[in-house]
């Protein structure tokens, strides 16, 4: 089994398979929205060496590191306010569960992964066979909160009994792409997703929640013997 490393850290290589059989739906003439982490990572970079071998495409970023990373691979990343619809998105998860549901946002990149995903035709998810899961929950749940009065929404939060905690960066709170916090909430066991991402959105200070509902339209899982299933709603 090949080994691969990202960001010094060493694993088996079921990311870059799911990721690399993701890039192949890739076409001519597409507008690619492209996810953020490390199975993302490695679908850009796939990217990237299909642009260097002739691939016209354009593309939008989840995050400013993902943007970075295609811009300096030379895709070209264009303005949203230029993009109608997106093609293809690909992006990573935390969690996917037998419906296709999914939980994102350990990267802290959710927002725009969200807006993006909502704007796309299809959604690829590319995932480890580690990530499916028959329960969504064991994984925080990530929660992107304003920082006005966030003491407030985290009491919103616990009385959901969601058992939020406040994301954080080298011992500072960790701050998105977009100037808000991340309540991770802990040990939920999500039975019915749709009703929960409701009750999250509607709690003021609440900006969106990393709770993806019926928004996946494959799944693209690599597996630790080598193989790839591909699971489309
Ligand atoms: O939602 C995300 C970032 O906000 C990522 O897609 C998710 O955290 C999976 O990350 P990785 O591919 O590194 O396992």
């Amino acid at each position: 089994m090949k080994i691969v490393e990202w960001n010094g850290v060493i694993g088996m290589n079921t990311k870059k398979l799911a990721a690399e059989r993701a890039v192949e739906s890739i076409e001519e003439g597409m507008t690619v929205g492209l996810g953020t982490g490390s199975t993302a990572y490695f679908a850009i970079e796939k990217l990237g060496q299909r642009v260097r071998e002739g691939l016209t495409i354009r593309a939008v970023a989840t995050s400013k590191r993902s943007e970075e990373q295609a811009l300096g691979l030379g895709i070209p990343i264009v303005p949203f306010a230029e993009v109608g619809r997106i093609d293809i998105t690909i992006d990573g998860a935390d969690e996917v569960d037998g419906d296709l549901q999914l939980i994102k946002g350990g990267g802290g990149a959710l927002l725009r992964e969200k807006i993006v995903a909502a704007r796309s035709d299809k959604m690829f998810v590319i995932v480890g066979e580690d990530k499916l899961v028959e329960t969504l929950g064991a994984f925080p749940l990530p929660v992107e909160i304003v920082p006005f009065a966030h003491e407030w929404t985290l009491d919103n939060l616990k009385a959901l009994h969601l058992n939020p905690k406040l994301r954080l960066d080298n011992g500072d709170l960790y701050v998105t792409d977009n100037g808000n916090y991340i309540a991770d909430c802990h040990d939920v066991s999500i039975t019915d997703p749709a009703a929960l991402h409701a009750s999250l959105n509607a709690i003021p200070g609440v900006v969106e929640n990393g709770l993806f509902v019926d928004m996946a339209h494959t799944v693209i899982v690599g597996r630790e013997n080598g193989s790839i299933d591909t699971i489309t709603k």
